[in-house]
């Protein structure tokens, strides 16, 4: 049984609730235990990761979080560089799974954050754990 830890960047309660139930619904469909730990956004998402990887306790993460574009160029920053870290993890190694929703509006974020609809999470979940698939494969 793997361990899945999602670290969830609560910025918008109800989006996360909804990407979180199926985050969690794929992971328990698959077998698997998880346990969630909350930063107060995207931006802080890599790094919470990359903390967590250091622990040893987890084989796979969970990026869960909504980046909706306001006025300014913070959006790019926000959606952006949280993207990288991610990536700049999953290169290291780190099976992760990007649950990141970054839109135009909220009508967008809902769509896709329903596990009734696009499922962003469960996405993001199923992602993560094929990604540790490949890494035993390759062990
Ligand atoms: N505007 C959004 C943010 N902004 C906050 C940053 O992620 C970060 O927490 C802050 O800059 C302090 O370092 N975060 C989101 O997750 N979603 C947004 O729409
Ligand atoms: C994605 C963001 O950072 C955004 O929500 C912030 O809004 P604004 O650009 O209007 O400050």
């Amino acid at each position: 049984m793997a361990r899945v830890l999602i670290v969830e960047a609560r910025f918008y309660t109800h989006l996360n609730d909804l990407l979180l139930e199926g985050a969690r619904a794929a992971i328990e469909e698959a077998g698997h235990s998880h346990e969630t730990i909350t930063v107060p956004g995207a931006l802080e998402l890599p790094g919470a990761i990359g903390l967590a990887a250091e622990s040893g306790r987890y084989d796979a993460y969970v990026a869960i979080g909504v980046v909706i574009r306001g006025e300014t160029y913070h959006f790019e920053i926000v959606a952006g560089e949280s993207a990288r870290g991610l990536m700049a993890l999953s290169m290291d190694g780190l099976a992760i799974g990007n649950g990141i929703l970054t839109t135009e509006n909220e009508a967008q974020a809902l769509t896709r954050a329903k596990p009734t609809e696009k499922d962003k999470g469960g996405e993001a979940a199923k992602a993560a754990l094929a990604m540790l698939a490949l890494r035993e494969r390759f062990a």
